[in-house]
């Protein structure tokens, strides 16, 4: 196994007293966030919370009023232009909804990032890259000359994702990867997150309001509240906590038909020729409250 160094063991992402505010709206006080190298950490709250504003902070596209933001052990914000280009290259990003261009075509898409810091590099060596790209999300080698307009919603996460890993990254930002798959293209989708992070070794910043993925891959979550991280750890660390809002959002009808599908995937995965819905309808949950469709089991399509 290869040697670890020392810095391995420092968190990849550190927010320290972080304060932004929309004129008189505050959205964060003096929040606190620890991101470890190699986790996939999933950042949950309510509407509004500010998951997107922290994951625009960290990246630099919000400047803070206070605070302090290290990735990868340097400082983030204040930085020269040039500074910033050489950490901004270490991560990518899949925003909300997939943040196509609509005028070019998926290939173009996953180039844009290429041609943004690596823009010598030969043509045909970048079309190569994005190609490699394309297929590695998933998608068919045929989903690079078609224009967004052409793809379905699945199609478009995977191309954004695709985008994101242009620049073999270190660490992966995805906002809400999930919201508006149907279930079976969600699980999917999660099964290529945790493959990503597994095979590149990738840290995944995930903001997501899907209960089937903080638990099917997340290996730590952090609760946004009261313009905070009020809370980080697993979910039966969190649940340890008995902190009503967590309690509501981990043991309500959708977080107990989660808990249902994946004691269904454990026991599947255990004895295989079983009926895998027989044990989803046997949960009382499951059997009385409406949720969510219950997800198969993780797995890339
Ligand atoms: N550019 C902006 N100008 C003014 N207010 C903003 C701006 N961006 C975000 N906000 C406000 O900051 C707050 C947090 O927004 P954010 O998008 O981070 O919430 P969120 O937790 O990601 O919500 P959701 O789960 O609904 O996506 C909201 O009240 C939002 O209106």
């Amino acid at each position: 196994m290869a040697q670890r160094e020392p810095q391995d063991d420092a968190p990849i992402i550190q927010v320290r007293g972080l304060k932004n505010a929309f004129g008189d709206a505050v959205v964060h006080d003096n929040l606190d966030l620890d991101v470890r190298r190699g986790e996939i950490l999933g950042v949950v709250g309510g509407s509004g919370t500010g998951k997107s504003v922290l994951m625009r902070s960290i990246i630099g596209l919000q400047t803070p009023v206070e605070g302090d933001i290290t990735v990868f052990g340097e400082p983030t914000i204040g930085r020269e232009e040039t500074e910033a280009t050489d950490i901004r290259k270490r991560w990518g990003v899949l925003f909300q909804g997939g943040a196509l261009f609509s005028t070019l075509t998926v290939a173009e898409n996953v180039q844009v990032p290429l041609r943004e810091f690596y823009g010598d590099l030969n043509p045909a060596l970048m079309a190569e890259i994005a190609a490699y790209k394309v297929v590695m999300t998933g998608l068919s080698p045929d989903a690079g000359p078609k224009y967004p307009a052409e793809l379905s919603g699945g199609m478009k996460k995977r191309a954004g994702l695709a985008r994101a890993l242009a620049l073999d990254p270190e660490l992966l930002f995805l906002d809400e990867p999930t919201a508006g798959l149907d279930p079976i293209g969600a699980a999917a989708f999660d099964g290529l997150t945790k493959s990503l992070q597994k095979t590149l070794g990738l840290t995944v910043f995930l903001i997501t309001h899907d209960l089937d993925t903080l638990y099917a891959i997340c290996d730590r979550v952090a609760v946004l509240a009261d313009k905070k991280v009020i809370a980080v750890g697993t979910i039966d660390e969190l649940l340890a906590l008995d902190h009503p809002w967590i309690e509501e959002y981990f043991k309500g009808p959708r977080g107990r038909a989660a808990i249902a599908t994946q004691e269904a995937h454990a026991d599947a995965s255990q004895h295989p020729t079983e009926v895998k819905t027989q044990q989803i309808a046997a949960s009382p949950a499951a059997a009385t409250e409406p949720a969510e469709p219950a997800r198969p089991p993780v797995g890339t399509d």
